[in-house]
């Protein structure tokens, strides 16, 4: 059975989900995280504002930092248009696995596609490796000290046109000061706040849209 939670999660998934119907692979994993085992998901109520600035950026290229068990992934990527591509980073193998299982089960491993690997290792890889230019939103997810000099390696790297939206989660909890500071402070960049709560709990959290003016 399942020993890690990611891998408890998707053995839910596979128990309870409906194979090839991303919406209902979004709401299994929050029904998992919110009766059985919480988990670090975007969730439900943040998930609502992720969905409505994918919707709004309809992005062709979407880079998401911090992969996890693939739920944002999926979030994101069934709302994407056909042809679009989702590329996620996850430096943990085991999470990796999970993620790309759980994208699978939603019917999305064609527009979506997991790395492995640190994000300071893949983000200057990225232009060779995929036939990407620049992308058209990016997704920070992962470890809240890596937000910072992960947002000026992707500027360093060209991988940001002017009109890029950067979507970051928990600027509130765990909370990303340093980064908050630069895309509040920086003219290459403006910034807004999404107030909302962690997933599953009704600790404050929330979103920071930060557009790339070049
Ligand atoms: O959404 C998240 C929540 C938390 C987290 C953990 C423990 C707490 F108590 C509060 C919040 C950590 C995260 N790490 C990476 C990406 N996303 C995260
Ligand atoms: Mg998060």
């Amino acid at each position: 059975t399942g020993r890690t939670r990611p891998e408890r999660l998707l053995q839910y998934l596979q128990k309870n989900g409906t194979r090839g119907d991303a919406n209902n692979v979004v709401d299994t994993i929050d029904r998992f995280c919110g009766t059985v085992e919480w988990a670090m998901n975007v969730g439900g109520e943040k998930g609502k504002i992720v969905d409505k600035v994918v919707l709004e950026t309809n992005p062709g290229t979407v880079l998401e930092l911090g992969t996890y068990c693939g739920y944002s992934a999926v979030r994101m990527g069934r709302l994407l248009a056909p042809g679009s591509r989702l590329i996620t980073l996850e430096m943990n193998p085991a999470y990796a696995k999970v993620a790309k299982e759980v994208i699978a089960f939603a019917g999305l491993d064609k527009q979506v596609e997991v790395l492995v690997g640190s994000t300071t290792e893949l983000i200057p890889q990225l232009k060779k490796k995929l036939d990407i230019d620049t992308f058209d939103m990016i997704f920070l997810d992962h470890w809240k000290q890596s937000y910072l000099p992960d947002t000026k390696l992707l500027e360093e790297c060209g991988l940001l046109r002017k009109g890029t939206v950067l979507l970051a989660d928990n600027v509130i909890c765990p909370g990303t000061p340093d980064y908050l500071q630069y895309v509040r402070s920086s003219p290459k960049y403006l910034s807004q706040h999404f107030p909302s709560v962690l997933e599953y709990t009704n600790a404050p959290d929330g979103l920071e849209k930060s557009v790339y003016l070049g």
